[in-house]
């Protein structure tokens, strides 16, 4: 996302590294995603907090991010997940922050993260857990992100969309694999590509559909196809967050 590294360049200008790393260690250990997200008899959903995206426009205004994410906590989800990205998805750190002091669950910092300053003031934000996109990155420095993220007690939600990307994202060993519907591209939605690509999840890998789910039948669609957790924003955001999630959690087998 042309923008996000301009303005955590920025950042780092104006907070040096060196800082943001002693801020970051000085944190509470993060909290245990894996577990939270581990495979069972139901489907887990993480929750977005999410304002705008460049395919959707202006979906909710979110005022209280916070209250938002009580919310999800209170309608059953296992990770929340926080846009951070200002330009087009209206995100920022501070909502991250916000969210995390106000739940006690796992939280994700969603942005277009490229570089490891950006890895280490999620942490220092709060984040207990990172979008590393496979499709934005080279091997090497998705490798680079990876072991930072590890290295910081983080958990790194490895997204793709093909069955390339899923090996690149096995080599790495993660634990944590999305496929998004969603082509960020051309922005194009296949919510059949998930169950296409589940075969090529390495076996430890917890799986995750991600995009597209506005309905409880979406949500039984990516479950029968495989889905350990779904990913969930417009949905949660356009409508009543508990009763949705509620409907979500209570469709599925
Ligand atoms: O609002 P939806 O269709 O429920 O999608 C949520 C989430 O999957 C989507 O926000 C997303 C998935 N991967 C991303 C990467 C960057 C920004 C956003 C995303």
């Amino acid at each position: 996302m042309a923008g996000a590294v301009e303005d955590a360049e920025r950042r780092a200008e104006a907070r040096p590294l060196a800082t943001v790393e002693r801020d970051a260690l000085a944190q509470t250990p993060a909290r245990d995603a894996l577990a939270m997200l581990a495979p069972a008899d139901r489907v887990k959903i993480i929750a977005e907090v999410k304002r705008a995206s460049p395919s959707r426009g202006d979906l909710a205004t979110i005022p209280d991010p916070a209250r938002q994410a009580r919310l999800y906590e209170e309608g059953g989800a296992s990770a929340i997940s926080v846009l951070t990205e200002g330009r087009k998805f209206k995100g920022s750190l501070a909502d991250l922050e916000a969210v995390r002091a106000a739940v006690s669950l796992p939280v994700l910092r969603k942005d277009f993260l490229a570089t490891p300053y950006q890895v280490l003031e999620a942490r220092a934000s709060g984040a207990d857990l990172v979008l590393l996109i496979v499709a934005a990155l080279d091997q090497k420095t998705l490798a680079e992100l990876y072991a930072l993220t590890t290295e910081l007690g983080m958990t790194a939600l490895v997204e793709t969309h093909s069955a390339d990307e899923l090996d690149r994202a096995a080599d790495l060993g993660a634990k944590l694999i999305g496929v998004n519907a969603r082509n960020l591209s051309t922005f194009e939605l296949d919510r059949d590509l998930f169950g296409s690509l589940v075969e090529k999840f390495p076996a430890d890998a917890i799986k995750i559909a991600e995009s597209a789910v506005l309905t409880p039948s979406d949500v039984a669609h990516y479950r029968s196809a495989g889905a350990d957790v779904v990913l969930v924003g417009e949905a949660l955001v356009t409508g009543d967050p508990v009763a949705t999630l509620r409907a979500f959690l209570q469709e599925t087998p």
